[in-house]
């Protein structure tokens, strides 16, 4: 379990959300929503521990600190033009688990192979990744958090751009992962879709609030 403790998330001492408290429980989906600007991708970063607390805490329980997190970031904070083919991004999903000098083993070769097929890119596995579209550049990411096989995954507005057969085979994927025990928190513009496959709580972000709503479903 993720404690979060009087949590206010920001970039240098400008702070973004407001004051955050709660409690993410292993295995559980958290969904984050709220208008344009309100701090849902800084809240992501500082969970991701991309950004220092602005002031407050958070605080994984000692037997469940994750050893990877996963982190599918929105396409603006990445540079397209890297000249990388779409395998050498879905692979990097293998390098906290691989010494620096060892190549890729079979195993793990599987493993990308089985990510591409599920996002449906093994088409365009050799291709640049500058040359996709804005869907396929989210499906390769998605690859990517597949073959990580994190156990706390934080997931940017991974549905944005992304037609309606890929969004399925995405949230029955989340779903899959959390019935695994993953902890996963998915910033979401509208989580009415998700609401179809997913039973997750929700962290409404407001400029002045944030509220916690717990699932109906009792899942824990
Ligand atoms: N690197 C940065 N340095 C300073 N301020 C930033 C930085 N990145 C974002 N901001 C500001 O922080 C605020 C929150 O941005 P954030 O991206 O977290 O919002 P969001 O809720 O995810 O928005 P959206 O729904 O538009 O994606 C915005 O006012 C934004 O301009």
């Amino acid at each position: 379990m993720m404690v979060i403790h009087n949590l206010i998330a920001g970039y240098f001492n400008r702070n973004v959300t407001p004051m955050i408290n709660g409690y993410i429980k292993r295995g559980s989906i958290l969904t984050v929503v709220g208008s344009n600007g309100v701090g849902k991708s800084t809240f992501l970063k500082t969970l991701a521990g991309l950004l220092p607390p602005n002031s407050g805490n958070l605080e994984f329980l000692k037997v469940e600190k994750p050893r990877i997190i996963g982190y599918l970031p929105q396409k603006k904070n990445i540079d397209c033009y890297f000249p990388v083919t779409v395998f050498d991004v879905v692979a990097m999903g293998c390098w906290p688990r691989i010494n620096f000098l060892k190549r890729i083993n079979d195993e793990q070769k599987y493993l990308i192979w089985k990510a591409l097929k599920k996002v449906k890119l093994l088409n365009l596995m050799h291709r640049c990744v500058h040359s996709l579209s804005g869907g396929e550049f989210q499906r390769m990411l998605f690859a990517r958090i597949l073959v990580q096989q994190a156990q706390f995954i934080l997931l940017d507005e991974p549905l944005q751009g992304i037609d309606q057969e890929t969004c399925e085979i995405f949230l029955s994927s989340i779903n899959q992962m959390s019935q695994y025990g993953c902890t996963i928190v998915i910033v979401l513009h509208d989580n009415q879709f998700a609401s179809k496959y997913l039973v997750y709580d929700t962290l409404l972000l407001t400029q002045s609030n944030s509220i916690w709503i717990k699932s109906k479903t009792n899942r824990c």
